[in-house]
């Protein structure tokens, strides 16, 4: 599960029901991801591949017998917390997601334990593609400010690719560099499967005004807030 996420206003009623309704969502994202791998790396003849998108274009229309407009949002997990499942980086329901675990692992540090970027993310033969590695670090980096209570987006990224990337295991890394009021500075770097740093990245992410009124006085436990406050800094 992703550090820095919100409890949630709804009381979860089942978590066991949930957890396993989770479960089944994550299974169904698995077995998609690992389709989307394979429709990459196929070489089965032409017949069978067409035979193959008929049935998953049957399969899609099973999905669709209930499916919501639009984006997914927020939604109250079993573990009582607020969670983003559709999104592309770390969402529990989404197979383009490769998917990240990103933790805390310390005071104002996040890492994305090694997970495995294949086929599907190539950009230069062989390697990473590099909107990808900065999607990567976009929800690494971002994730920081959350954990100390200032979750903001994305002002600027800067990324500095040392070295391509090759595909397959990678990890990545962040912590905070500066804070100042509702502005947080993050710095971090992403690894190869021999741990050397290939891509190195500084962010600022800014909690936008219209946000600031609904967070409360961090009480620095991973996002957890005190009631909303009257007045922030700079509010
Ligand atoms: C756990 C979740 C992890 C999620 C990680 C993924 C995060 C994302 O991908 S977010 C999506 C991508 N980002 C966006 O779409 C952001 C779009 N931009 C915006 O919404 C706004 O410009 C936003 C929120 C950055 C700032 O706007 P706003 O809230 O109106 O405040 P604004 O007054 O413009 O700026 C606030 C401060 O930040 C500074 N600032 C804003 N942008 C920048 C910038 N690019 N560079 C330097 N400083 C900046 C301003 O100068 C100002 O500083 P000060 O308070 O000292 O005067």
């Amino acid at each position: 599960m992703t550090a820095g996420t919100y409890p949630s206003p709804e009381p979860v009623e089942d978590p066991e029901a949930l957890r396993a309704d989770e479960a089944a969502y994550r299974d169904l994202a698995d077995a998609v991801r690992e389709l989307l791998d394979l429709t990459v790396r196929t070489r089965v003849d032409q017949p069978e591949r067409a035979a193959v998108a008929t049935e998953v274009r049957a399969l899609s229309a099973r999905l669709s017998a209930r499916a919501q407009d639009g984006p997914l949002g927020l939604e109250t997990t079993s573990d009582g917390r607020l969670r983003d499942h559709g999104n592309p980086m770390v969402g529990m329901r989404n197979p383009v997601a490769p998917p990240l675990t990103v933790r805390q692992t310390g005071e104002g540090e996040a890492a994305a334990d090694p997970f495995v970027l294949g086929a599907a993310y190539e950009g230069p033969p062989g390697h990473v593609h590099g909107g990808i590695i900065a999607s990567v670090l976009d929800q690494v980096l971002g994730t920081v400010p959350a954990i100390v209570g200032r979750p903001g987006m994305t002002a600027y990224l800067n990324l500095t690719y040392r070295r391509p990337t090759p595909l397959g295991q990678v990890s990545g890394r962040a912590r905070v560099a500066g804070t100042d009021g509702w502005k947080t500075t993050v710095t971090g770097e992403l690894l190869d499967a021999d741990g050397q740093v290939t891509v190195e990245a500084e962010g600022l992410f800014v909690v936008p005004r219209w946000a600031r009124q609904y967070l409360g006085t961090p009480t620095g436990d991973a996002g957890d807030f005190e009631a909303p406050a009257e007045a922030g800094p700079d509010a």
